[in-house]
């Protein structure tokens, strides 16, 4: 029966909370100058992982209250739980890759999925070593941090012959939040009647950034050897290597330079985009006898925000 409507359904399970402990440790990264970072022990292996089933087969469950299709969500959380068990990869796009692989495979009735993973945050701890004195890392301790942390997200559809393919990726480090001191500017903008603010040819610029990226090829991600995985933790610390470095114009500037830098780095990658919101605060007062020590403090609320796509060209 046509009703001259058509639906787009997804439905699936939100923020399932896996904490693995254990996991293979990521090995084999290949190193780069802006960063220390080599690889990690996934001793705590925590993220939260998103499950959304998208296609038509699930359309009589909305239309007819017809649930002899419906993978309950329940179910999804727990078939995710289990596939954690058995993960013998060690980062979280190899962890994506399992469950997208393995839900397609173990259900009919599913077509197309969306999986994404956020890592929950857990730095070791610091504890008295065997010398006095001298200080370690607990191996067995950690501390939740509410601080910046990765992200990914793949897409899978099965075909007719039930071959599953990976249709699509990004891979993200967000929530940074960055302030430079001094070494930022912004002037020589648009005056008109409408401007009120004062041009600054060095301001104290904090900004909240999100970068994404995606790779040429799947297999970078994918491949069990890692040279040519991009670890969010080495983005991250390459783009506090610019921001450190660079004295901007703007943050339009500074993204820039960013995704310059980034995209020459990572060969391995088709694209970067960033978000940065402008979170710099207003300069309340300055002390008269050191020009350089003053006092800010929260903004008007709103917040402007700068978005950057930079592409290689085929
Ligand atoms: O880096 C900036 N870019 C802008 O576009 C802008 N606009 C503004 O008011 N301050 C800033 N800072």
């Amino acid at each position: 029966m046509s009703t001259g409507l058509s639906f787009f359904t997804s439905y699936g399970k939100l923020r399932i909370p896996v904490y693995r402990v254990y996991a293979p440790p990521l090995e084999g990264i290949t190193p780069i100058p802006e960063s220390p970072f080599t690889g990690r022990e996934n001793t705590l292996f925590a993220y939260e992982i998103d499950v959304e089933v998208l296609g038509e087969n699930f359309l009589p469950a909305y239309t007819e209250g017809d649930n002899s299709h419906v993978v309950a969500t329940d179910s999804m959380k727990n078939f995710v739980l289990r596939q954690a068990l058995e993960f013998t990869g060690s980062t979280i796009e190899e962890f994506l890759d399992l469950l997208g692989r393995r839900f397609l495979q173990t259900y009919v009735q599913m077509e197309r999925l969306r999986l994404s993973g956020r890592e929950l945050p857990f730095a070791r701890v610091t504890v008295p070593g065997k010398e006095r004195g001298v200080f370690a890392t607990s191996r067995v301790l950690f501390n939740r941090s509410h601080s910046a942390y990765a992200v990914a997200t793949l897409a899978f559809e099965r075909d007719d012959r039930g071959v599953v393919s990976l249709l699509d990726h990004h891979c993200g480090q967000v929530d940074m939040e960055l302030f430079k001191v001094t070494g930022s500017s912004f002037s020589r903008f648009v005056r008109d009647e409408y401007t009120t603010l004062q041009e600054r040819v060095d301001r104290p610029l904090f900004v909240y950034l999100d970068v994404y990226w995606k790779y040429i090829d799947d297999q970078a991600f994918l491949a069990r050897d890692h040279a040519r995985y991009v670890p969010a933790e080495q983005v991250r610390d390459l783009l506090q290597v610019v921001f450190h470095e660079f004295v901007s114009e703007s943050i339009q500037h500074l993204v820039h330079e960013m995704g310059q830098r980034l995209l020459a780095r990572f060969p391995q990658l088709a694209e970067v985009s960033f978000e940065a919101q402008n979170r710099t605060r207003d300069e309340i007062v300055a002390s008269t006898t050191d020009k350089k020590i003053k006092v800010y403090s929260d903004p008007f609320s709103a917040y402007g925000v700068i978005r950057l796509t930079v592409s290689r060209n085929a």
